[in-house]
């Protein structure tokens, strides 16, 4: 079901969270991504190791393939963005990236993942696919930012709750759960929150349809991907 033009200036949170008003929307789905088996087992202590292992290889090249993504959203922001400072949110994430890819090679060494040989699993080839689609000149900054916030939110959000209190996350997996589930990480959603917030206030009616399923898109790529790494596809 794609949200109708007239929800669009429905009442809304805050100013005009047209974010938020989409994951209430989508909160099947949205909690399927950020509070998955996968999350819930890290969170419990329960996590099989090598689920760990295969999330960690997989990941490595999605995060490899993210770096093309977010340059070519920089080059969109670059021409069409009405507000410069997106440009200095959006590059602080893709430099956020080289240590990002440090960490992963790191903690690949601990575990004993060899990166240099592991074959990208389908889940893994159609989400990169799905980025890939989105890097053409073609797609609209708006679309692309909404992917971006989407794609970052939903790791915020899933190592977070592995933090919060009660959680039993084993000690090994802390530093991972922190990568993402830290404050600052959730500034940075927030301010790319507030960045696709403002260009859907302006979007034209098809864009904000479009937006809607790249949304949507987002959360059921991710859901895959952790589907992927419990080993249930
Ligand atoms: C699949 C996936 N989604 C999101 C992120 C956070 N950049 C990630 N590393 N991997």
């Amino acid at each position: 079901m794609i949200i109708c033009r007239k929800a669009k200036g429905a009442k809304m949170e805050g100013k005009s969270d047209i974010t938020a008003m989409w994951i209430k929307k989508h909160r099947l789905l949205y909690t399927g991504a950020t509070r998955h088996p996968f999350i819930l087992n890290i969170r419990d202590g329960s996590i099989d190791i090598s689920s760990f292992k295969r999330w960690l290889a997989q990941d490595y090249l999605f995060v490899r393939a993210f770096v093309p993504f977010i340059a070519s959203i920089l080059l969109k922001a670059w021409k069409e963005s009405d507000d410069s400072s997106d440009i200095d949110l959006i590059l602080g994430g893709m430099a956020a990236l080289n240590d990002e890819i440090a960490w992963f090679k790191k903690e690949a060494l601990k575990w004993g993942v060899a990166l240099n040989s592991v074959v990208p699993h389908k889940a893994n080839v159609d989400y990169c696919r799905f980025l890939e689609s989105l890097m053409s000149p073609d797609v609209e900054y708006t679309l692309a930012i909404t992917a971006f916030w989407a794609i970052e939110t939903v790791y915020q959000e899933s190592f977070a709750h592995c933090l919060e209190d009660g959680s039993k996350t084993p000690e090994e997996l802390k530093e991972t759960c922190q990568r993402w589930g830290n404050e600052g990480f959730g500034q940075y959603c927030r301010s790319l929150q507030n960045i696709t917030n403002r260009r859907l206030e302006k979007a034209s009616d098809d864009m904000f349809s479009k937006a809607e399923v790249v949304l949507i898109r987002v959360l059921e790529h991710e859901v895959e991907f952790w589907n992927m790494s419990r080993g249930t596809i």
